[in-house]
C-alpha cells in the first residue's frame, strides 16, 4: 500500500502513546488512573454571574446538593486560622527550645498559615460542584430579565489560576492568552479589575472572547475592558511594566482534548513541528507577561498539560531568562496551601518542583491544569529603560538567550 492510500492513523491514537511513554515517567504509578479519568467524561464547574439577576440560583444548585467549593474552602481557612490563633494563644511549644507550635493531627502547619492562605480566597468569585464521586450535569444556563446568563460551565480547575492571581481593588490586569474568555470572566467576577486588558492572537477566538462578555458582563463593566488581538510575544512594545497582575494562560498541547477529540488535534502528523515549537511559544509569552508587569507584579502562568516541558521547564527556563538577560528577578511563589485549602474538589500531584499540578481522576474529573505564581521583585529604573529601548525583539532576545545556554 502507497504511503498515500496507507490509514492515517488518528491523531488521539498519537496522542495517548506520547502521553503513555513521557507521563508514565513523569507520573508513575499514578499515570493509569490519570489516563482513565482523560478519556472518561469531564466535570465542570458553574461559574456564577455576579452581574445577573440570578438570587435563586445557588438555593437551586444547593438542592441539587452542589456546594460552593471557593466559599469553603474559604471557610476551612478561616477555621484553621482560628486554630492557631488559639493555639498560638495557649503558647503550647514542643520542648525543642526553638519555640515551634506544636501543631495537633489535622491543623495546618505554620507555613500553610502565610498571609496568602487567606487572601487568595477571600474571592467574590462563586463556582459550584457536585461532590466527589457525582457526575451530576449542570442544566444549561439561563438568562436573566436583561438577557444575562445566569452561569458559565466551566473546568472548575480553571478557576485556580484565576485565584491564585489574587486580584486586588483597582488593579490593572493583564489577561495575554484570553480566548475564548472563561478565566477574563472569571477574572471580572471579582468586582476588583480597575482595568483590564484581554488578548488574544487568535481573531476567530477573539470573536468567542466578545460573545462571551456581551452574554455575562453589562455594558458598563465591559467598557472597562480592552480586548486586543496582538500577538502576545510582541506586548512589550505595547505596555511593557504597566499591569499589577498578568495572566499567561498559554497555549497548550490541551492534554483532555488531545486524548479525546480529532477535531484540531495538535497530535495530527501535520502540526508536529506546531507541537514541538509549544514551549518556545509558551517561554516567550511567560517572558512577556513577566515584562508586562509592574515591578513588584505578579504573573500567573498556567497551561491544561501535564507535560513537565511545558509546565516547570517552561517557568525554570523564565526565571534563568529573567535573571541572566533582563536583570529581572523573580521570585516564584509558594502555593502548596491551594493543595490544602482545595484537596476535597481536586486530586493534586504532590511532586511538583514548581507551582501546582491538578491531575484529573475518576471521582473528581476535573484538570488537568498547572499553575504557577511568580513575583517580579522590583529592579532599578535604569535597568528598565535598557531593556525596553533594547534595538532586538523579545523572540531575539529569548532565542538568544537558548543559544548561549544550549
Ligand atoms: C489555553 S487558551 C486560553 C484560554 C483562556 N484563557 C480561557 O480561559 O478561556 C490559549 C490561547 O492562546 C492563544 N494564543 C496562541 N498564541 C498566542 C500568541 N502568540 N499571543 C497571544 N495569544 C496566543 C490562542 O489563540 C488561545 O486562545
Amino acid at each position: 500500500m502507497g504511503a498515500a492510500t496507507a490509514p492515517r492513523i488518528p491523531s488521539t491514537r498519537l496522542a495517548l502513546h506520547h502521553f503513555d511513554t513521557s507521563y508514565s515517567l513523569h507520573l508513575g504509578a499514578l499515570w493509569p488512573s490519570v489516563r482513565a479519568a482523560l478519556l472518561c467524561e469531564q466535570k465542570y464547574g458553574a461559574l456564577l454571574n455576579n452581574f445577573a439577576a440570578a438570587d435563586h440560583v445557588p438555593q437551586e444548585l444547593e438542592l441539587l446538593n452542589a456546594t460552593n467549593f471557593i466559599s469553603e474552602a474559604s471557610q476551612k481557612a478561616q477555621h484553621w486560622q482560628q486554630g492557631a490563633a488559639v493555639g498560638e494563644a495557649r503558647g503550647c511549644q514542643d520542648g525543642s527550645g526553638e519555640g515551634r507550635t506544636v501543631m495537633q493531627a489535622g491543623m495546618v502547619t505554620q507555613a500553610e498559615m502565610s498571609p496568602p492562605f487567606c487572601t487568595s480566597i477571600s474571592s467574590k468569585i462563586k463556582c459550584y460542584t457536585f461532590p466527589r464521586g457525582d457526575i451530576t450535569r449542570f442544566r444549561p444556563a439561563r438568562p436573566d430579565s436583561l438577557g444575562l446568563l445566569d452561569y458559565y460551565l466551566m473546568d472548575a480547575a480553571s478557576l485556580l489560576p484565576v485565584l491564585a492571581l489574587n486580584v486586588q481593588p483597582d488593579n490593572f490586569v493583564l489577561d495575554l492568552c484570553a480566548a475564548p474568555g472563561g478565566k477574563t470572566l472569571a477574572l471580572l467576577q471579582t468586582g476588583f479589575c480597575g482595568h483590564l486588558a484581554a488578548n488574544d492572537v487568535s481573531i476567530s477566538r477573539t470573536k468567542r472572547l466578545y460573545q462571551i462578555l456581551h452574554s455575562y458582563v453589562p455594558k458598563e463593566v465591559r467598557d472597562t475592558v480592552s480586548v486586543t488581538s496582538y500577538d502576545g510575544r510582541d506586548w512589550d512594545q505595547v505596555e511593557g511594566g504597566t499591569f499589577h497582575k498578568v495572566l499567561v494562560d498559554v497555549p497548550c498541547t490541551t492534554d483532555r482534548h488531545s486524548a479525546m477529540e480529532e477535531d484540531n488535534n495538535i497530535f495530527h502528523k501535520r502540526r508536529t513541528k506546531e507541537r514541538q515549537m509549544l514551549p518556545m511559544l509558551q517561554l516567550e509569552l511567560l517572558m512577556a507577561g513577566i515584562l508586562a508587569a509592574k515591578p513588584g507584579g505578579e504573573v500567573v502562568y498556567s497551561t491544561c498539560s501535564l507535560s513537565p516541558l511545558q509546565n516547570e521547564c517552561v517557568v525554570e527556563r523564565a526565571l534563568d531568562i529573567a535573571e541572566t538577560q533582563f536583570n529581572i528577578s523573580i521570585h516564584a511563589e509558594d502555593l502548596s496551601h491551594f493543595r490544602t485549602l482545595f484537596q476535597d474538589t481536586f486530586s493534586f500531584f504532590s511532586d511538583c518542583r514548581l507551582g501546582e499540578l491538578v491531575l484529573p481522576h475518576l471521582t473528581a474529573n476535573f484538570g488537568p491544569m498547572y499553575f504557577c505564581k511568580l513575583r517580579r521583585t522590583v529592579v532599578s529604573a535604569l535597568l528598565v529603560a535598557v531593556v525596553q529601548h533594547c534595538p532586538f525583539s523579545l523572540g531575539t532576545m529569548v532565542a538568544m538567550a537558548l543559544s548561549c545556554h544550549g
